[in-house]
């Protein structure tokens, strides 16, 4: 194995200094560090994080590798500085079996780029009536710890109750897409005066409001982890801010496209902006980036959903609803939070792999830790191109946009898999 002496780096919250990576974990840390043995990287300029976790990630196999594979989405994840993703369960057939979610587990090991964690389906086909084998996923070689029916809300408040108490046995967590389902039949985008002016159905924030409110509610009834996934509204915000006041073992992810773009981008009719939840305002933005630097929102996951060209570029109403987030994720970071590198690691790391009970990562580089980082040139500036992106779709919601930072480097065990912005393999 290579040993790598990363030279003159910044470390969150630390003076430039030398970083020694051997045998897959960081050897030593310090000013004027030599190894004769070593691969030197100059590092001037840069800032080594924890490699990024997400913990929202459509990888598309098995079903649709047409939009997406476990190696493909793995690519763009390492070049997006992620060292660990997790699976989302609405691929065909569903993550709802030990057998299933093992493949994917297995998937992520053959191609090696980033550790692929599998969610497992809260209920059998996403169907919202019966409990999946959510104890033998456990059990399985991947070792399922988040149960989601993401795609789908566990609208039934009965078996939401029951998932939650199952999980409970392994410290599991189940993950809410929260839309309660009638109040949004047929929805188009965010309910509210744009949607009036386009005329087209609305997705109002009271269905996902409502939905964190009993969740918090039951989790708290049953003594559970709840996490709810891509939160979108300042109402949201109130009532998880409220839950955690109260000690409910509640937990919450922001998007970021969510963070930044408004529902007036569905003024172009261009489908590449309708997502689930929707784009919301300016004052919910506003509302779930306050939240972020507070922690009522612990984390930034980012929702990667890869769509086929021709499941995107057609009429609005017939695109599914999705964006690609994985290769872009901490350039919003970066453009909405700024350079503050602490919140960003705990954000985009350290939360993410404590809500996942992921081992190794989110941690710190220091010695004895397993060398799982990533190197950003904070002062690079890039123009995104959809083309160039290792993402086997192309739906973007920041085509041709300059955005702030680079991903230089990724490590995922001590092994390079992104050197000088390129993938190694
Ligand atoms: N977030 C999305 O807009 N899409 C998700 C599923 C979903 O939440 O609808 C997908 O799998 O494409």
């Amino acid at each position: 194995m290579t040993a790598y002496l990363i030279k003159n780096v910044s470390l969150v919250g630390a003076e430039p200094t030398d970083l020694l990576i051997r045998d897959g974990v960081v050897a030593q840390t310090g000013p004027g560090l030599a190894a004769p043995d070593a691969t030197v990287l100059d590092a001037t300029g840069l800032v080594a994080l924890p490699g990024l976790v997400d913990l929202h990630t459509h990888l598309r196999e098995p079903g649709r590798e047409d939009a997406e594979t476990v190696e493909s989405g793995s690519r763009a994840a390492a070049l997006g500085g992620y060292t660990a993703v997790c699976a989302m369960a609405n691929t065909s057939p569903v993550a709802d079996t030990a057998g299933v979610v093992e493949q994917v587990w297995r998937l992520g090991r053959e191609a090696g780029l980033v550790d692929v964690q599998p969610i497992g389906a809260v209920t059998v086909g996403l169907a919202g009536e019966r409990l999946a084998e959510l104890g033998a996923m456990a059990d399985s070689a991947a070792r399922v710890r988040i149960f989601s029916d993401d795609g789908h809300c566990v609208a039934d408040p009965k078996l939401m109750r029951r998932a939650l108490e199952y999980v409970k046995a392994f410290d599991g967590v189940i993950a809410q897409h929260a839309e309660e389902p009638r109040l949004t039949e047929g929805a188009q985008m965010h309910e509210g005066e744009v949607s009036t002016r386009l005329g087209l159905t609305g997705w109002p924030a009271v269905a996902e409001e409502a939905i964190i409110a009993r969740d918090v509610l039951l989790a708290e009834h049953v003594g559970s982890r709840l996490h709810i996934c891509h939160v979108s509204t300042a109402g949201s915000v109130e009532v998880l801010r409220h839950a955690k006041a109260r000690g409910v073992k509640v937990t919450a992810e922001v998007t970021p496209h969510h963070l930044l773009l408004t529902d007036e981008k569905a003024e172009t009719y261009d489908p590449v902006y309708k997502v689930n939840p929707p784009l919301r305002t300016a004052d919910d933005i506003a509302a779930l980036r306050a939240a972020l630097a507070e922690g009522v929102i612990d984390i930034i996951a980012t929702d990667h959903a890869p769509h086929a060209v021709e499941d995107k570029e057609c009429e609005w109403a017939y695109a599914r609803p999705g964006m690609l987030g994985l290769e872009t994720a901490l350039s919003i970071a970066l453009d909405v939070l700024g350079p503050q590198w602490d919140l960003i690691a705990e954000r985009m790391s350290r939360a993410p792999a404590r809500i996942a009970g992921l081992e190794g990562h989110g941690l710190d580089p220091a010695p004895g830790v397993p060398a799982n980082l990533t190197l950003v040139d904070p002062a690079a500036r890039r123009v995104i191109e959809p083309a160039e992106l290792a993402s086997r779709s192309r739906n973007t919601p920041y085509a041709r946009m300059t955005l702030p930072g680079r991903i230089v480097a990724t490590f995922l065990r001590g092994e390079p898999t992104v050197l000088d912005g390129k993938a190694v393999r």
